[in-house]
């Protein structure tokens, strides 16, 4: 199938920089083979007129728990650990599969509809995530959360159906598996040990929450005499390509760790925030190198799942907290956003970028829109005006999933209907509007 996206304004790298300038995108089958000259031979089954239209690189949430979509706003204003298990956890053990397929489709729905094309995802009940990602032409980094303490049934049970759910998965190019220990308060050492050492001779990343709140610190502390950085670091967590969520209340040695092990950090402003555990020392690990990317978390401590959303909190919070201006400029926050994604999930050399041979993952945005006006710096706009709702087509995997800001590969009204159908089953709609 070719797609010509034509006279398009589009944000293209350029070294380390990103310029916008207006081109040809050429799209051969799942990849972009030309930007700018027309490949010979190409032939145009669908051309996209460019005209007051932007093509980015579609965003890539590299931290969330898309089924938690129809918990979103069911449990706020609690602190962390009284959030998680005293308020979601009974909302899991009650969960069914159903449950999180449609979560899953409704979380698809919103990030497709907010330009996200990829997104990494901790879940419980297997195989409902990939159906909804199967059928929604979304691309998407999946794991079981894992927890266990040493050998125990719990832990292993989880570890073979993580194995299961990526075995059956193998059809589809657009999931990639990593092995996902939840955190160091529910995986203790000699789990996450065993975690690690199936990692290595499964060649499979790892996926973890790591000092997200002042209690995980202090637990891990008393329990093991050291950070949860530490902690995960002398069990062998990062000894795959790791990705760490939160890493809020991390210490300069920490950092140290991060960085040598080459992890990468997905920071949650919005999550970090919500749940009250504070901001992530973002601007000083990208200073010290380290490569950070941006999720949202799940839509009950967000609430939403719209990157454009998270990018303006990334690059604002921190220019308020240093009282520095210049801090996480937008350019800086589009790639935390886009290419640092890419290459967090080890998919750097498949999207996060238009580039020609990439995955043609793409979001395009109209230009005639009041966030987007004056067109004079889009790339700001993207940081600090967007707001997904000039997403009006989104193309993943060189398909066309989203137009005219309408799903084509999901019903969403059915989606609407079963998300609210399960919170109305589960007693959660306390109807406060
Ligand atoms: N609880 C699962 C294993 C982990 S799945 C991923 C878990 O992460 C939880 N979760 C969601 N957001 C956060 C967060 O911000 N920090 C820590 N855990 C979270 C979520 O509620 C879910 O329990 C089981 O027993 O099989
Ligand atoms: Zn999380």
């Amino acid at each position: 199938m070719g797609i010509l996206l034509k006279n398009i304004l589009a944000v293209l790298p350029e070294g380390n920089d990103d310029v916008v300038k207006e081109t040809d995108i050429y799209i051969e089958g799942s990849r972009i083979a030309a930007i700018g000259m027309k490949p010979s031979g190409f032939v145009a089954d669908r051309v996209v007129d460019g005209k007051d239209r932007l093509a980015i690189p579609g965003l890539i949430n590299c931290h969330t728990h898309s089924y938690m979509s129809f918990m979103r706003n069911v449990a706020d204003d609690l602190s962390f650990m009284d959030w998680l298990f005293g308020s979601i956890d009974p909302i899991e053990q009650q969960m069914t599969d159903e449950d999180t397929y449609w979560g899953a489709c409704l979380a698809i729905i919103e990030m497709m509809k907010s330009g996200t094309t990829c997104f990494n995802d901790m879940q419980m009940n297997i195989h409902q995530t990939t159906r909804a990602v199967k059928e929604s032409g979304m691309r998407a980094v999946i794991c079981r959360g894992l927890v266990g303490s040493g050998n125990d049934e719990a832990g292993q049970i989880r570890l073979k159906q993580a194995y299961e759910e990526r075995d059956a998965a193998k059809d589809c190019d657009r999931l990639t598996f990593m092995l996902g220990p939840h955190a160091p308060y529910t995986c203790d050492d000699a789990y996450m040990r065993i975690v690690a050492g199936e990692a290595k001779k499964n060649h499979m990343g790892i996926h973890v929450h790591l000092s997200e709140s002042e209690s995980e610190i202090q637990q891990i502390k008393e329990k093991y005499g050291m950070s949860p950085i530490e902690m995960a670091d002398r069990n062998g967590l990062f000894d795959v390509p790791a990705i760490a969520a939160h890493c809020v209340q991390i210490t300069e040695s920490d950092m140290d760790i991060l960085k040598k092990k080459d992890v990468s950090v997905v920071t949650n402003p919005a999550s970090n925030m919500k749940l009250g555990n504070g901001f992530a020392p973002v601007p000083a690990m990208l200073e010290k190198g380290i490569n950070v990317c941006l999720g949202t978390d799940g839509a009950a401590s967000n609430n939403s799942l719209n990157m454009f959303h998270e990018l303006s909190l990334l690059t604002l919070i921190h220019k308020g907290v240093k009282k520095t201006p210049q801090c996480i400029s937008a350019k800086e926050g589009f790639r935390i956003a886009t290419i640092n994604g890419a290459r967090a999930l080890g998919l750097e050399q498949e999207t996060g970028s238009l580039e020609v041979g990439k995955k043609a993952d793409i979001a395009i945005l109209n230009l005639n829109t009041p966030s987007l006006t004056p067109r004079n710096n889009l790339l700001a706009g993207l940081s600090y005006s967007a707001n997904g709702s000039e997403v009006e087509t989104v193309i993943i995997d060189g398909k066309i999933t989203l137009e005219n800001r309408k799903v084509l590969t999901l019903n969403e009204d059915m989606v609407y209907k079963k998300v609210n159908d399960i919170i109305v089953r589960m007693g959660l709609d306390k109807k406060e509007y």
